[in-house]
């Protein structure tokens, strides 16, 4: 069953630019309201003004925050809570590569979607005065295999696999009416591919990976993706979105 998006509040973090940006205007093309959060003030604010445009003033804002600062974090839920609406769908989307930086790199990927995860459950959970809702955790297909020069990554991204199918199996859930959902990309078209070559020295390697893959993901393409699963994907939904499209994970979904 597909549900309707329209009028409902969405977060989305890190999403200024990239894949974000695709998942916050798919979900605006849906009728949802959409609340950017990102640490780029001038990215951020670029990317509001062009939604905005297209969607209406009150349909997109957008909070300069960084995600790994635990107050402003909780600072710019509870105020988006208190001036914008009640909230129904969590994005954690922001992630960086660096295995130069690797502890930032995992503050953002992994500790900072498990306190957006958390801090949404709390505003979302019915038993607290919610309406219940999705969060959709953005992974890799580096959180479902291995990858050369990449070990910090890869266990960020395992890690939002492995807590994400986690809090689904939360024996809450059903009374919070929350679906915790991961979706894992392959190569897609951002700013992100030049961060791993750099990272990884893996230039030719990479690009090989990209041709032996069928080519490189357009934004689009992963929130098209990403849209199928927030609209009709059960609790515990684990996907892959590849150029053969999006392909659930164990049998568990349609
Ligand atoms: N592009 C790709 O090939 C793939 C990307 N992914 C994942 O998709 C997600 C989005 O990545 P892309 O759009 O590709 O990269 P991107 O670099 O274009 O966008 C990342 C966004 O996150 C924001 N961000 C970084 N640190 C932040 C912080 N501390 N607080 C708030 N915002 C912050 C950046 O300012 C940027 O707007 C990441 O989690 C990434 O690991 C997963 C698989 C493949
Ligand atoms: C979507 C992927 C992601 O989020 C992160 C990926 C991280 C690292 C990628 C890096 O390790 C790439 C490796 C690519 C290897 C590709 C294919 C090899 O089989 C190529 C062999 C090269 C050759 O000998 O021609």
């Amino acid at each position: 069953m597909e549900i309707s998006l329209s009028g409902k509040l969405a977060v989305v973090t890190g999403g200024s630019r990239g894949l974000g940006r695709g998942f916050a205007t798919s979900l605006l093309e849906k009728g949802a309201k959409v609340v950017i959060l990102d640490i780029g003030k001038e990215e951020g604010e670029e990317t509001l003004k062009k939604l905005q445009e297209q969607f209406g003033k009150d349909n997109v804002y957008f909070y300069r925050c960084d995600v790994t600062d635990r107050k402003q974090f909780e600072d710019t839920m509870a105020t988006i809570d208190k001036d914008v609406g009640r909230l129904s769908v969590m994005v954690n989307n922001a992630g960086i590569f660096n295995e130069q930086d690797w502890e930032k790199m995992i503050s953002i990927n992994l500790v900072a979607m498990i306190r957006g995860t958390k801090l949404a459950t709390d505003l979302m959970k019915k038993d607290n005065g919610g309406d219940g809702g999705v969060v959709l955790n953005i992974s890799s297909i580096a959180g479902l295999g291995w990858y050369m020069n990449s070990e910090v990554y890869c266990a960020s991204k395992f890690g939002v696999v492995g807590f994400t199918k986690s809090m689904a199996l939360n024996s809450d859930t059903l009374k919070w009416d929350i679906r915790y959902l991961c979706m894992c990309p392959a190569f897609a078209d951002t700013a992100l591919i030049g961060a791993i070559k750099e990272s990884t020295g893996l230039h030719k390697e990479v690009d090989t990976g990209i041709e032996k893959a069928g080519g490189i993901l357009s934004v689009q393409e992963v929130a098209d993706g990403f849209m199928k699963m927030i609209l009709t994907s059960d609790n515990g939904g684990l996907a892959v979105i590849s150029k053969m499209g999006l392909t659930y994970k164990q049998d568990e979904q349609k």
